[in-house]
């Protein structure tokens, strides 16, 4: 259960998903290394959303195996031990927040999942505390979600995904949605979150700002495979059709001019 790479937080090896005839990932494999942001990018419908939920256990694949923090997570023990489940945080799109439940109750949800012996007055301070370090403010706590704006949803959702001090934060198109400012200041808040909790970060985005502003590294899903997964001056060199079209094309001209202007 051991792994021989300790360097990564997650290691795919051989993957294979398919639903029916539809072969959606062929030989798939990627690494995460421990503490990067890792933004994961590909056309509609390549897979990033299937990968995602593969790497979390949440649809077995056909074929291949995926290491997280070091253990088999296909294999009954890890199912059984929640270890994996305990330390990841997920922001699902949308942020799939319980509408009947206040923001409070919302981020208490894991809490009192995995934790059910604490006591009721804790599992509210640590709720309170995650809302804070989402950048919500206090008052939020008792707000249902339908009296939030989106971005403040999608805090709610990072305070929710930050409930059990989790190692690994998947974020699936966080910034969707949300204004370009608005967008920025939550690219800001995934940054600052991963440098002090010391996170390692699976990002799905379609965001060129977002892979500028904070990813270590990227990884381009085409072709039923991951492409490449380098540092971003050279996937931008990676010479296939779509990754020339995205990143040279007039959104990733505009991101990359925007970058050097603030350099
Ligand atoms: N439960 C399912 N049943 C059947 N097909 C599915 C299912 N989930 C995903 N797929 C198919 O798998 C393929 C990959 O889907 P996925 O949602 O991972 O794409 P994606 O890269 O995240 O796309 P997008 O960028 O549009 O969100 C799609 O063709 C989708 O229709």
């Amino acid at each position: 259960m051991v792994s021989a790479e300790p360097d990564l937080a997650i290691r795919v090896r051989g993957l294979r998903n398919s639903f029916g005839s539809q072969v959606v990932h062929e030989n798939l494999d990627l690494d995460v290394r421990r503490g990067e942001i890792l933004g994961v990018v590909g056309g509609s419908g390549t897979g990033k959303s299937v990968l995602m939920r593969a790497i979390l256990g949440l649809r077995p694949p056909q074929a291949g195996s995926i290491e997280v923090l070091g253990v088999d997570a296909l294999s009954w023990q890890a199912r059984e031990s929640g270890l994996i489940e305990r330390n990841t945080g997920v922001l699902f799109q949308g942020g799939a927040l319980f509408s009947s439940l206040t923001v409070a109750e919302n981020v208490a949800v894991p809490l009192k999942e995995h934790y059910p012996q604490l006591p009721a007055d804790m599992v509210h301070d640590l709720a309170m505390l995650k809302i804070r370090m989402a950048g919500l403010p206090e008052d939020a706590g008792a707000k249902l979600p339908s009296q939030l704006s989106g971005g403040m949803r999608k805090r709610a959702g990072i305070a929710r995904a930050l409930a059990l001090d989790p190692a690994l934060l998947f974020l699936d198109e966080p910034t969707a949605g949300l204004d370009p400012i608005g967008a920025a200041a939550f690219d800001g808040l995934i940054k600052s979150l991963q440098r002090a909790l010391g996170l390692t970060v699976f990002l799905i985005t379609h965001d060129l700002d977002t892979l500028y502003a904070i990813c270590d590294r990227v990884a381009v899903l085409a072709d039923r495979r991951v492409l490449v997964a380098a540092p971003l001056a050279e996937v931008e060199r990676f010479d296939h059709p779509w990754v020339q079209d995205y990143f040279h094309g007039p959104r990733g001209r505009a991101a990359q001019a925007a970058r050097a202007q603030e350099a």
